[in-house]
């Protein structure tokens, strides 16, 4: 799992090397140009204002800059940063002493945000609101809510799974920010930008190579060219060229539109298991032996974003894209497919 292309999970080993391929300021991080203009009138609004800046939520499939822009939020502001996550937030207790350390204007990093526990997102409501936190002093019958004031700050929430947040959660949150995956030229800028840092030579065709492959993703752009180098220093003589990056992530099995064997097993799967579907997420999950949160949160949102699959209310189906990428005749021959499509 841990050493898959698309796995959000990240060694230790990784997690330094991400640290300094990752933009500090707006004006290095590649992409995502709504989401940065939207930002930086935000940003300089609370500049302005001299207030803290209104809670961003950030969401979108991993390995896409939520977390990086988050970083850069609080750098842009110049003011500190805490991180933490849903999860590891337990006890309305934990978020208490949280939010009663922080300084005005800094900005709490929540991350997988829909994961905080029912309790602690209740009281989180009032601290983010009205920037006061109820607690209760004592036990029982004499037991007294008391209300405390905060310092104003920001929350700043990631999340892969939007529609998992609860309404009221959600409206908390002054500006809601949708990460897309990025166009080649993006993924362009963001491998020549790693290469340099990581003093890699790279040829234009190599890093095209490369951005081609990485699904839409900075986070597996950086993968691959790791990968990509190792492969140039021991089969070539350490540049990154057209066909030493063509070779080397042939040999990784990901092919020219970036699908991993898994997406491929998870398309045949579909298409020749179940005659296309419609299929429910969890027998797609049992007979693909992943597991369904990770099929619908790293896998499936690339294949829905290319057409290879439609959710329809009865279940997955394959389509027409799919089977032409996989070289497959689609059932029925020409226009077979489309009786199947409900938007
Ligand atoms: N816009 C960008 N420009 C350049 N590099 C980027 C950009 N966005 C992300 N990266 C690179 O991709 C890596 C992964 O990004 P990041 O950790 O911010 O993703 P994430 O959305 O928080 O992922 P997850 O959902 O798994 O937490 C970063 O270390 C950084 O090097
Ligand atoms: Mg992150």
């Amino acid at each position: 799992m841990g050493d898959r292309l698309v796995s959000p999970n990240i060694s230790e080993e990784e997690q330094l090397i991400e640290g300094s391929l990752r933009p500090r300021r707006l004006s290095e991080y590649v992409g995502q140009e709504k989401i940065k203009d939207n930002l930086s009138i935000l940003l300089e609004a609370a500049r302005r204002r001299n207030e803290s800046v209104d809670h961003v939520l950030l969401y979108g499939p991993p390995g896409l800059g939520k977390t990086t822009l988050c970083n850069i939020i609080a750098a842009e502001m110049g003011v500190n940063l805490r991180t933490t996550s849903g999860p590891a937030i337990e006890h309305a207790g934990d978020l208490a002493s949280i939010l009663t350390s922080l300084q005005p204007g800094e900005i709490l990093f929540i991350d997988e945000i829909h994961r905080l526990a029912r309790a602690v997102e209740e009281r989180l409501y009032s601290a983010m609101e009205d920037f006061a936190l109820d607690v209760m002093i004592g036990k029982g019958p004499s037991a007294k809510s008391l209300r405390l004031s905060l310092p104003p700050f920001t929350v700043v929430g990631a999340t892969t799974r939007v529609g998992s947040l609860t309404a009221p959660l959600r409206d908390r949150f002054g500006a809601i920010y949708r990460m897309e995956y990025y166009d080649i030229d993006a993924l362009r800028l963001i491998v020549g930008r790693s290469a340099r840092i990581l003093k890699v030579a790279a040829e234009a065709e190599g890093i095209n190579e490369i951005a081609g492959r990485a699904r839409g993703t900075p986070r597996i752009v950086n993968r691959l060219l790791k990968r990509v180098r190792d492969y140039a220093q021991v089969r070539g003589d350490g540049v990154i060229t057209g066909e030493i990056s063509k070779a080397a992530l042939d040999a990784m099995e990901v092919d020219e539109i970036g699908l991993d064997q898994t997406d491929r097993n998870m398309l045949l799967t579909i298409i020749q298991k179940f005659n296309g579907g419609p299929v429910g997420l969890d027998t797609l999950a049992a007979s693909t032996s992943e597991d369904s949160e990770t099929i619908e949160d790293v896998y499936e949102p690339y294949l829905l974003q290319l057409g290879f699959i439609a959710r329809t209310p009865r279940g997955r189906i394959a389509m027409r894209a799919a089977y032409q990428h996989l070289g497959i005749t689609p059932p029925g021959g020409e226009g077979g497919l489309t009786s199947w499509i409900t938007p």
